[in-house]
């Protein structure tokens, strides 16, 4: 068969970017390279759309969260990422968690079933010379690859660290310990384990970490910065004691019920407290939330087992450390996220530069659409700086002036950290606003 477009990788942004284009008629080839026995250090499976990490694609509150605000303007664009993660869905209070044997399971159905669409088992060495291309092969690009992106693109990419948390069998969490409760009451229902600490345990807890064994630093990584999204929790510790407590261990919100007192009826607050998050259907797994480590895996047993109530934890993934590439997008790719020295070829998720499930697929099914587009003959109109699915682009492509990425509330790297962001120019933005400037540009789309 010949192909109008040839996707390679099948992650988030691939198969988003596929499904768009399949599903208006175009001929795809999806090149993913898992499945052929080679895997990406991060990848533990074959299935197309794999969660690495978290299973969390955030907030889904499209009123209040610049991420919730995407998942909406997705939904309109009738993405295949969001319904599945629809379908996937475990509880998670405000945020929208999935199973994510479940979730990739449902991305690779609902593509499998698209008879114009072609997935293929094959890892690609070499940037195509000709022939419309979507490369979404993520931060964790296969080496060959990566050298070719390099040779065309003539730029030195750019590399940092993420780093994975573990992930605990539920029956060996102790319930006489922990509770089940959502910070604040907030959700229906009370989504995650609790794991509760006393002001000594705590200390204890912090001094562990910072004397812990963790995965020695090569000389080439030793300046190469963490996203502060994904910063692992002993470099946390080292930016001081308080750290923690305000960030993966904040204790406030949650009423222990177990420490419940007369004057208490409902439980009191812990010194700190370490979250477990459902990680699948279910509801076997569970996830330490915001618990990502570079700590040596003996150590992290040893360590975490001091939480109270995980004293005997079992395992199913401990945490680890990856080094990731992406492109310098705004010198190198154009408006349509083509490469400007070779435009047949655009790429699309986290190689871009954006960071999160979420906002790969978001890229990847903008790409799809440009390529749609394109290949209809048709003019592309980006979507309104005022919506999600335009701050994110024009912050990728450099695009972006001062206040157009503000709603982005995203804790990644490129864009600014919330507590730099005034509440006031975040409500603002988050209003109807966004969602009444999408609708024109809906319209403007290539049918499906
Ligand atoms: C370790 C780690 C942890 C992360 N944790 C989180 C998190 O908790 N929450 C969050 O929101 N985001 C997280 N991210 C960030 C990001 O959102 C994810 O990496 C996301 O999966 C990116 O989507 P993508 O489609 O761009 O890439 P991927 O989902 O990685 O997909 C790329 C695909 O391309 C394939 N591929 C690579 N090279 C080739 C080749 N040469 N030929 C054929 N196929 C190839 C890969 O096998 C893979 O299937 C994490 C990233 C990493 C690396």
């Amino acid at each position: 068969m010949t192909y109008d477009v040839h996707i390679i990788g099948g992650g988030l942004a691939g198969s988003e970017a596929a499904w768009q284009l399949a599903r208006r008629g175009f001929k795809v080839r999806l090149s993913e390279m898992r499945g052929t026995g080679e895997r990406s250090p991060a990848h533990q499976g074959d299935g197309l759309a794999e969660l690495v990490c978290s299973n969390s694609f955030r907030s889904d509150d499209h009123e209040k969260n610049a991420v919730g605000l995407l998942h909406e303007e997705m939904r309109r664009c009738d993405s295949l990422i969001m319904s599945a993660a629809g379908k996937a869905q475990v509880p998670a209070g405000s945020a929208l968690a999935v199973d994510r044997d479940v979730f990739s399971a449902e991305v690779e159905a609902r593509l499998a079933a698209l008879p114009n669409l072609d997935i293929v088992r094959e890892r690609i060495d070499v940037l195509p010379e000709a022939g419309t291309t979507i490369v979404a092969t993520g931060p964790l690009t296969a080496e060959a690859l990566a050298h070719s992106i390099g040779a065309a693109t003539g730029a030195d990419s750019l590399a940092f660290f993420d780093a994975i948390a573990p992930i605990v069998y539920r029956d060996t969490i102790d319930m006489d310990v922990c509770w089940m409760a959502s910070r604040w009451d907030k959700g229906e229902t009370k989504d995650y384990i609790n794991c509760p600490m006393d002001k000594d345990q705590y200390l204890a807890f912090h001094q562990a970490l910072l004397d812990g064994e963790k995965t020695a630093f090569k000389e080439w990584e030793a300046n190469t910065p963490y996203f502060d999204g994904c910063m692992p929790i002993e470099v946390m510790a080292e930016r001081g004691v308080e750290t923690l407590r305000f960030g993966p261990m904040k204790p406030v919100g949650l009423d222990n019920p177990h420490w419940a007192t007369e004057e208490h009826p409902k439980g009191r607050w812990a010194y700190a407290v370490v979250q477990l998050r459902q990680d699948n259907k279910l509801g076997t797994l569970w996830n330490m939330v915001g618990f990502q480590t570079k700590l040596k895996h003996a150590e992290q047993v040893r360590l975490f087992r001091t939480i109270p109530g995980l004293e005997n934890a079992e395992f199913a993934r401990l945490g680890g450390l990856h080094r990731n590439t992406f492109l310098n997008s705004p010198v190198l790719l154009d408006r349509q996220l083509r490469l400007k020295s070779a435009p047949h070829v655009r790429f699309a998720g986290q190689i871009t530069g954006c960071e999160g499930y979420v906002e790969s697929a978001a890229v990847g099914m903008m790409a799809g659409l440009m390529t749609a587009t394109e290949l209809a003959g048709r003019e592309w109109q980006a979507p309104p700086r005022t919506t999600a699915l335009g701050a994110l682009l024009s912050h990728i492509t450099g695009d972006a002036e001062a206040d157009s990425y503000q709603p982005m509330n995203v804790n990644f790297g490129l864009f600014p950290p919330l507590h730099e962001v005034k509440k006031k120019q975040r409500k603002e933005a988050y209003t109807e606003r966004a969602k009444e400037d999408i609708a024109p540009w809906l319209a403007s789309l290539s049918p499906a």
